[in-house]
């Protein structure tokens, strides 16, 4: 890789609650230590419970936000999150047109969310496999968003679904989607028994990345900084198995350290290690502004 700092777009969601979405793409980019920018395609009005409401950005400014970032800061990475309706995925399709062939790109086939709101409707399935798929280095589905993606159950509006058995079924579902597309997919580990992603590449290859399962309770965001992690590490100019390790060692530690304290569902990952920032910023503060923190306390 040479000096300049790589730049990553995500082109996603917004999520107000600041677990998922957007906003936990950009903070995995900040943590991996390459640029974020972003295309937002859609709003949620979301907390740690619930989705209230979703709205759709238009799709000329959807193609805007990319031809702005592309034509001057110039991408090396893409991350594709939720999407939401046909109409934005022919948008998106049509703003990757801008994105130079060789620029990787990441899709996270978002369909339903930890709080169970459904994120992709039901009729845009057919849309993000057909536009969407085809231009993908690599998609990032979980267990149940795999068995979507093929026609399975998860179609119907059970996308959440249950968690593999230590038998489940994600080599052939990977060599399923495989046919509809991508160059290599990767079936995320957080709805199997053992929290292991399977990555299949376009030889063939079928990789397994082990890391320890932790206490459910702060994974609200971890597809999302998967994801995002993997895009950036991309982008570093690292090989994508070692990427793809390094997206499920980080994910999984920011579910480690999740902030549990945060809403009262499934609280946000931590990608950032907030807690260690906190005592560092004060840290700081003092050492490099002490007359700043003199005057902040003098009355
Ligand atoms: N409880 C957990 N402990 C450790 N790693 C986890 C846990 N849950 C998810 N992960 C990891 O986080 C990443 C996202 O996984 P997953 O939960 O399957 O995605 P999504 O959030 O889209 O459902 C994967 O690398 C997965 O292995
Ligand atoms: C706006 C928005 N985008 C994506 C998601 C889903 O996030 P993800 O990390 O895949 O999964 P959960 O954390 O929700 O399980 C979302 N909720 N909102």
């Amino acid at each position: 890789m040479s000096g300049r700092t790589p730049v990553c777009l995500t082109i996603a969601t917004s999520d107000s609650g600041g677990g998922a979405g957007i906003q936990a793409d950009l903070k995995a980019f900040a943590a991996a230590g390459v640029h974020g920018t972003s295309a937002i395609v859609g709003l949620t009005a979301q907390n740690t419970v619930a989705v209230t409401r979703i709205v759709q950005i238009d799709p000329e400014t959807i193609v805007e936000q990319v031809r702005a970032v592309v034509e001057d800061l110039g991408v090396d990475a893409v991350k594709i999150g939720m999407v939401g309706t046909s109409t934005t995925i022919d948008a998106v399709a049509r703003a990757l047109e801008l994105v130079p062939a060789d620029v990787p790109v990441v899709l996270d086939p978002v369909m339903v969310a930890e709080s169970g709101a459904r994120l992709l409707e039901v009729e845009a399935h057919r849309a993000l496999v057909e536009r969407l798929l085809p231009r993908t280095t690599v998609v990032t589905p979980n267990l149940p968003e795999a068995r979507a993606l093929v026609g399975g159950p998860a179609a119907r509006g059970d996308a959440r679904g249950a968690a593999g058995s230590a038998g489940d079924d994600a080599e052939q579902l990977a060599a399923a989607i495989a046919a509809l597309g991508p160059a290599n997919v990767l079936i995320t580990g957080g709805h199997r028994d053992r929290a292991e992603d399977l990555l299949r590449q376009s030889d063939g290859t079928l990789t397994v990345l082990h890391g320890e399962r932790h206490p459910d309770g702060a994974a609200h965001g971890s597809g999302c900084t998967h994801s995002s992690t993997l895009a950036a590490q991309l982008a570093l100019g690292h090989d994508l198995v070692s990427a793809a390790r390094a997206a499920r060692a980080i994910a999984g530690e920011a579910v480690r350290q999740g902030l549990r304290d945060v809403g009262r569902g499934a609280g946000p990952v931590d990608v950032l290690g907030l807690p260690e920032l906190r005592l560092r910023s004060a840290a700081t503060v003092e050492a490099v502004a002490p007359s700043v923190v003199e005057r902040v306390g003098a009355p």
